[in-house]
Order: C-alpha cells, then structure tokens, then sequence
C-alpha cells in the first residue's frame, strides 16, 4: 500500500491504533529477524517503508545512497532516544540540536590522535590483563562475553573518567549488570508501546529498576568527578595546560574539566551526563564487536593464520604496540571492517527530519521521524553475490562505499578512531598469544539497543609456543 502524498510504500499488517507494534514484540532474538526482514521489504520496496509504532510513523530507509542522505541532512534524533532522557538525555549521544551542534565542538578536539595516542600505554595494559582475565578460566571451551566486557569497562574507566586500574580493577562487575539492566529497558520500552507513555511507565516495575540501576550508573561517574576534583585542588601539576602535560594520562574528564576551567558552566550533573553517555557508548559497543571477532576468525584458521604473521612481522612477539605500527596492521584492520560489516554492533540508528527530504524515489515529509538501517546497508546487493560471507581480502579489492557501522555524516561516532585503536592492540596480544578456536556458523543474534549473540560465545584458547 502506497501512502497518500508521499508515494512511500506502507510495510502491510497495519491494525489500528497499535499499527504494527504487534510485529516488535517478543525477545531479542525475535526484535532481531523483525528488523531484518524490515531492512529486506525496505530495499525490495524502492530503499523505504513506513511503519507505524502504535501513532508513531517511523521511515525505514536501506538503500545506501538515501542513507547518506538522510545521515547529512537530519542531525536530530528520532523519539526513541527520548526514552533515555531523564539519564542521560542532555549529553551529546541524544541532546537536542543547538545544544548538541555545541557540544561536539567542544568535545571534538578530545578525539585527535595526538590525546589518543596518549592512551596507549591503557591500551597495552589492559591487552596484558585480557590474557590473564582469559587465563583464568583454565583450559577448554568458554564464553569470553564477560570478561571483555570487563576489561573493555576497565579501559573506559581509564581512558575516559580518569580512574586509575587499582581503583576499578574487580569493581566493574555491578556496573556492566547495571548497563545490561538500562540497555534492557530501553528497548522493552521500545518493542512495547504501551510504555511510550511517561505517564504509564512512571507507575511501571520497570521504571523502579531503571531508577535502581541508573543510580548505580551514576555513582560511578559522579565519584570520578568528585576525585577528580579534589586531585586538580591539592595536586598543581594536573592543574597546567593539556599541552604543558606530559607524564600523566589526560582523560575525557580531564579534558572536559581543563576546558571549563576558565569559565566554570558546568555542573558535575552535566559532566555526569557526558561521562555516563561516553562508557556507556564505548565499552559495550567495542567489546561486542571484539566478542564477534575472536569467535568468527576462530573459525577461520586461515584468516588467523594471516593475521598472526602480520603481527609477527610488524609488531613482534613480545613488545608492545606503537602508535606509529597501528597503521602497519592493515590485515588485521580489515578483520576488524569485515566483522563491523557482517556484525554491525548497532544495526539501526534513529533521526528526525526538519525538511521535505527528497530521496531517490520518494520524499519524506518535514517532522517525520527516520531510521537508517546500517546492519542492512551491510549486507545490501551492492556489496556482491558473496555478501553475507566473511572474507577480509575484499577490503584490499573492492571499491566499498556503503560501510557505515560508525554511521556516516557530522552526528557519527566520535570515538570511532579510539574504538579502532583500542580494538587493534587488544587483538595484537589476544592472538600473539592464543591461537582462538570458535564456530560461528550456528549462532543466533539478538537485537536490544545493541546486536548480541543470544546463544553466548564460546571459544577455545591454546597458548602459542614462542620459539
Ligand atoms: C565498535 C565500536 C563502536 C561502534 C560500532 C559505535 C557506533 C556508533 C554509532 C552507530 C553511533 C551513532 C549513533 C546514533 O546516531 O544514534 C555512535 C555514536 C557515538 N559514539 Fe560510538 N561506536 C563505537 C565505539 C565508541 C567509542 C569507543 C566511543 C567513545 C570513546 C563512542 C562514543 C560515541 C558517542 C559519544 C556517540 C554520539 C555522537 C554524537 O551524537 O555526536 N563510540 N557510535
């Protein structure tokens, strides 16, 4: 059914009042086929499809040219980042536009290679925990979700709210639960849309455990910035110039704490904002893509095989990594693509048009809200017959214009330099190390805010025998 004016094919299964609400509900696993199959009917159907979350018309867009589009053109987000307003709704992954157009300029310049290469020595240090967090689970097959997630959190904590390891190292464990629980909520909120309402969520069981577990999240943040504080009272040497510093790490807190020092606007609440938006939209993300990867290149001898000579070759078996080999790891870097590409970690991403926005085929009217369908661009037939295999060599051959897992436009991720960099290093010690063994083919994925294997991953290491 085409919608009157607009020309926009109508996904069929309309009912009234709940639209095709019906069709989001279930589990992960079921969110996750649903989505697919909407990417599918989108590309099938000219590159969009309207559908209706109960009032709420949301256009799915797949085709990749209308994705980029879209990408530069609506810097708003859509209205399910709304649903995590009161925690962290005025930091930058969700603020508004002028308040966001703001923020990023300001935050920016924390992403320059020159303040993330001063990470690296973090880097190498948590690749030397990883292989001992591996160690022990002792030998045989096990799901290496946790303790990446952990040690992904230990660098976060880190890098971005300043903590150092000993104060972190064995802490990260209630607040990785407590983000599983605030990413769970979200999206039950989004696949049940009688929780769209405010009114009807405050009086919910649900609602008591966001406020539970956001608390939690907070107090980490908050007791970053109250130390960090304290340390920039008593102690003058962190109080010079970021350029003037040289020993010690400079973290986004530091960073955000040395820019306002002179003018003095921001409370710790929206400093907590920014911190809380910044782990939550590092850690998680990085260590689900990693979770993919080792399992996938486990299954892969071959790729491991290349891998592992790359690294022999350019980093050597025991020293740590330079910023200056990071770029030398090309094999390895497009490992990493073609994992990002086939396990795009954050499949659709949400935005709201302020224009008529005119597309290939159609126009999507002024105040409409969008979704760009990344997991979907992925696997579009415009990447060939063999789409949906995992081959790394194609990024040496192939002229790839549709790869967007960061997303694409001004709004994409800012860290996504640091999430190649981190990645990078982690994997240099995981496989000098380890030889992985995984098996790919039978996993299920399940879809909350983030795509997560739903059947766990398990995986077999054995050391290498260094000559
Ligand atoms: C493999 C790892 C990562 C992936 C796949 C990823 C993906 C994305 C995507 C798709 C977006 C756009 C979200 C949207 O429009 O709703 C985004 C935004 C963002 N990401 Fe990442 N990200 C990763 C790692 C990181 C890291 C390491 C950081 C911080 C150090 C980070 C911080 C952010 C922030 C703050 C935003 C919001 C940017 C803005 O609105 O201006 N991400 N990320």
């Amino acid at each position: 059914m085409r919608l009157p004016g607009t020309g926009i094919p109508e996904l069929p299964g309309k009912l009234p009042i709940i639209g095709h609400g019906l069709m989001f509900f279930g589990d992960g696993k079921h969110i996750h086929k649903t989505f697919k199959w909407l990417g599918e009917e989108a590309i099938k159907l000219g590159g969009v499809v309207s559908v209706n979350f109960g009032p709420i018309k949301v256009y799915v867009v797949a085709d990749p040219d209308d994705s980029a589009v879209v990408a530069t053109n609506c810097l708003a987000k859509g209205f399910f980042y709304d649903f995590s307003n009161a925690y962290i709704g005025n930091a930058i992954l969700c603020a508004k536009l002028p308040l966001w157009k703001q923020q990023r300029k300001a935050l920016n310049p924390a992403f320059k290679q020159q303040i993330l290469n001063n990470f690296m020595d973090i880097f190498n240090n948590q690749g030397r925990r990883l292989i001992m967090q591996f160690a022990a689970h002792g030998p045989g097959s096990f799901d290496h979700h946790h303790p990446i997630l952990i040690n992904n959190l230990e660098s976060s904590l880190q890098t971005l709210a300043g903590y150092h390891i000993d104060e972190i190292a064995d802490k990260c464990d209630t607040y990785v639960q407590s983000v599983e629980e605030f990413l769970h909520i979200v999206s039950e909120r989004f696949s049940k849309i009688w929780w769209y309402s405010d009114y009807l969520f405050s009086f919910s069981d649900l609602k008591k455990r966001l406020d539970k577990c956001t608390n939690i999240i907070h107090s980490y943040s908050l007791n970053a910035i109250k130390k960090k504080r304290l340390e920039r009272k008593f102690n003058s040497t962190s109080e010079k110039d970021l350029n003037c510093r040289t020993e010690e790490t400079i973290s986004l807190l530091d960073f955000i704490l040395d820019q306002d020092k002179s003018k003095q606007f921001l409370t710790d609440e929206e400093i907590r904002e920014q911190i809380d938006v910044f782990l939550i939209a590092s850690f998680d993300t990085s260590a689900t893509a990693l979770i993919y990867l080792l399992t996938v290149v486990g299954s892969y001898p071959e790729v491991q095989q290349k891998i592992y000579d790359e690294i022999l070759a350019e980093v050597g078996d025991n020293k740590d990594v330079t910023k200056d080999v990071l770029p030398k790891l090309v094999y390895l870097e497009a490992v990493i693509k073609e994992t990002l590409r086939i396990y795009t970690v954050v499949p659709a991403i949400a935005r709201k048009t302020d224009i008529d926005l005119k597309l290939k085929n159609y126009t999507i009217p002024k105040g409409s809200s969008i979704s760009i369908m990344l997991g979907t661009l992925h696997q579009h037939p415009q990447w060939g017959p063999d789409a949906h295999q995992f081959r790394p060599e194609r990024w040496f051959t192939e002229n790839l214009n549709v790869f967007a897992p960061f997303s694409m436009g001004k709004r994409n991720c800012i860290g996504k330099v640091y999430a190649m960099m981190s990645m990078k290093v982690l994997l240099v010690h995981v496989f000098r190390h380890y030889k992985v063994t995984g098996d790919i083919s039978n996993t299920e994925h399940r879809l909350g805010v983030l795509l997560k294997p739903a059947t766990g991953h398990h995986i077999k290491l054995d050391k290498r025998n260094k000559t």
